[in-house]
């Protein structure tokens, strides 16, 4: 039996372009993400990360190029290429009058999954992301972390193929980060794949087998880990590639006054 995607990669970016109003925030990215491999994403504040990442998942139109999941175009065919995508997306726009509890259950429900899966799994994120004493509160009482967490647990709910996450660790404290590192890995180790954003250059060492470097809105470097790093340190190979900025450091001497 042949297995949807079988041999091509989980995400494919081929041009992908975006505009706001003058400005390129997303000036031709092309990116291949193997299966199977836990893949970061780093850039300055602005570099086009969240905007890639939103035309990757079908989340916002690009204005030229595509992006596949699995060989499954993601605007041609958005609800094949989505029931292999787990996404947690930048904003966090949650139905928040629900309880966690029932976004799981609302969410498992509209993804066409049994009751009775879901609720079964849903008992299971919530205990291992620490959420269980939580579960019956409404997501508007959540906090920045606790939001990150139900978020992530909606994008593991539907056993997909490939994550894509913008900055899964931000406002999470150490604890449950260390929790959802483990989770990421048994789940690459189990032959999923992960593509996630963020700024913490220690952790995307740590935790990813390729990294791509986004400047300006494109990629300045992509690879892996230790191709893009080349023996040094990939903060400094990242300050390297998006240029150091001193500028404006020279000022503020009021504020030693
Ligand atoms: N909806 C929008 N309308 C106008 N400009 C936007 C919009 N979304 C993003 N931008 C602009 O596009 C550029 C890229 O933004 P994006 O959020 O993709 O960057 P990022 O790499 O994710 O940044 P950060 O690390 O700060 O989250 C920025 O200049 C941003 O101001």
């Amino acid at each position: 039996m042949r297995v949807a995607g079988e041999g091509v990669a989980a995400l494919r970016l081929v041009g992908l372009c975006k505009r706001f109003g003058d400005h390129r925030a997303v000036d031709g990215v092309e990116l291949t993400v193997p299966r199977g491999s836990f893949y970061g994403l780093v850039g300055p504040n602005g570099a086009g990360k969240t905007t890639s990442l939103s035309m990757a998942v079908g989340l916002l139109r690009p204005d030229a190029g595509r992006a596949e999941v699995f060989g499954v175009d993601v605007w041609a065919d958005p609800l094949r290429a989505k029931a292999l995508l787990g996404v947690l997306p930048d904003g966090l726009a949650l139905p928040e009058r629900l309880t966690g509890l029932e976004l799981l259950r609302y969410l498992g429900r509209l993804r066409g999954m049994e009751g009775r899966t879901v609720d079964s799994r849903a008992e299971e994120l919530l205990a291992v992301l620490e959420l269980t004493d939580t579960a019956r509160t409404a997501v508007i009482d959540y906090s920045t972390g606790m939001r990150k967490k139900i978020a992530l647990a909606t994008a593991l709910l539907h056993a997909p193929r490939l994550l894509v996450l913008d900055e899964p660790f931000e406002a999470v404290d150490p604890v449950s980060a260390a929790t959802v590192r483990t989770i990421l890995r048994r789940f690459v180790a189990a032959g999923g794949s992960v593509v996630l954003s963020s700024h913490v250059m220690a952790l995307v060492e740590s935790l990813c087998d390729h990294v791509a470097v986004i400047a300006g809105g494109r990629v300045a470097a992509a690879g892996t880990v230790d191709e893009v790093r080349g023996g040094r340190a990939l903060e400094d190979v990242f300050v390297e590639l998006v240029g150091a900025r001193t500028g404006g450091v020279e000022g503020l001497e009021w504020l030693a006054s």
